[in-house]
């Protein structure tokens, strides 16, 4: 059988006033039907690009300059716009960085939420929708659906977005890393909300983040990548412990220290129990003295330049 999204030597460029900026180069992965698969790599590896090119939703600068991506079998880069709609519509869900900006300042949360139920036939009640935003551990959820989005504060309104991606129940869920800004206990909460939703509903999950610990208990894989490619992909356990690649090794090195060198730690089970049992606390980002720093990716300044 073969996998429900299957990147294939995917080359992505953006054009700049500067010139061509190739943020994927030659970037292969796949993930099946209902898996969990946590993509992780420093900043400007690729991530993002990958993620907006499973459907398609490249920024209009750029392209699919060779590779393929391939969801369900169907080559997502010969769809016509009604097939890219269709695939969008009925398979995807995405969850931006910042999820805050997928709402509408001009609708009352309850609108909104209303709206993305509505459209699936499900029930848009008002106690069906607090029972929605309940479950993102929204404490006021009558009194929040009555808001609008600048009448909230932002951990609320990025549970509040997040609630209405989930609303959606999509077969393939792409997250960019939408929890980060959520303080430790919510964001522990919130991760364990999506993931157990998305067990439940059968999706397949692709979670983009900087940091290799926080969701690996999620995720069965971990892709690494690097400088526009997937370095290195495997079970969390393998990689957290006999990592392959030398950017993985550096990774790694960046870590609490106290992970690496003082508690000997042969499983990732082990590791996490060394953390306190939880792998959605925050890590430290500072490296251990031994650890290389990682190299920089390729055109950064043409690329500065594109998100100024
Ligand atoms: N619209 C764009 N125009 C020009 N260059 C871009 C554009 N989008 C991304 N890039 C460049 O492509 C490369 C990969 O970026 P991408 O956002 O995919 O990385 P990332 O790993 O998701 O980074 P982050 O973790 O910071 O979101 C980077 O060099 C980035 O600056």
């Amino acid at each position: 059988m073969s996998a429900l999204i299957e990147i294939d030597d995917l080359v992505v460029e953006f054009q700049t006033s500067r010139g061509t900026v190739r943020a994927l180069d030659g970037a292969t992965l796949s993930a099946d039907a209902g898996e969990a698969l946590t993509i992780v790599g420093e900043s400007g590896s690729g991530k993002s690009t990958l993620g907006t090119a499973i459907g398609a939703l490249l920024p209009a600068n750029g392209r699919f300059a060779s590779g393929s991506v391939r969801v369900d079998g169907v080559d997502v880069g010969a769809l016509d716009r009604q097939g890219l709609r269709a695939l969008r519509r009925d398979s995807l869900g995405f969850i931006p960085q910042d999820p805050i900006a997928t709402l509408d300042p001009t609708q009352r949360v309850g609108r909104q939420l209303a709206l993305v139920v509505r459209a699936l036939g499900g029930d848009a009640s008002k106690a069906a929708l607090a029972q929605m935003l309940d479950e993102v551990r929204i404490a006021d959820p009558a009194d929040v659906l009555r808001r609008y989005p600048h009448e909230l504060s932002g951990g609320m309104a990025q549970r509040v977005a997040i609630a209405i991606a989930m609303a959606r129940r999509p077969r393939i869920l792409v997250a960019d890393e939408p929890t980060a800004a959520l303080d430790a206990n919510v964001r522990r909460e919130v991760l364990r909300l999506i993931f157990e939703a998305a067990e439940q509903t059968g999706a397949t999950v692709i979670w983009l983040s900087h940091d290799l610990e926080a969701v690996a208990r999620w995720c069965r894989r971990v892709a690494v990548m690097y400088r526009g490619k997937v370095v290195e992909v495997g079970p969390p356990d393998v990689v957290l412990q006999r990592p392959e690649h030398p950017y993985t090794r550096s990774l790694i090195a960046a870590m609490p220290s106290r992970l690496q060198r003082d508690v000997p730690v042969r499983t990732y089970t082990e590791l996490l129990a060394a953390q306190g049992g939880d792998a959605a606390a925050p890590v430290a980002s500072a490296p251990a003295p031994s650890a290389p720093a990682p190299a920089a990716p390729a055109p950064a300044s043409a690329d500065e330049e594109a998100r100024a």
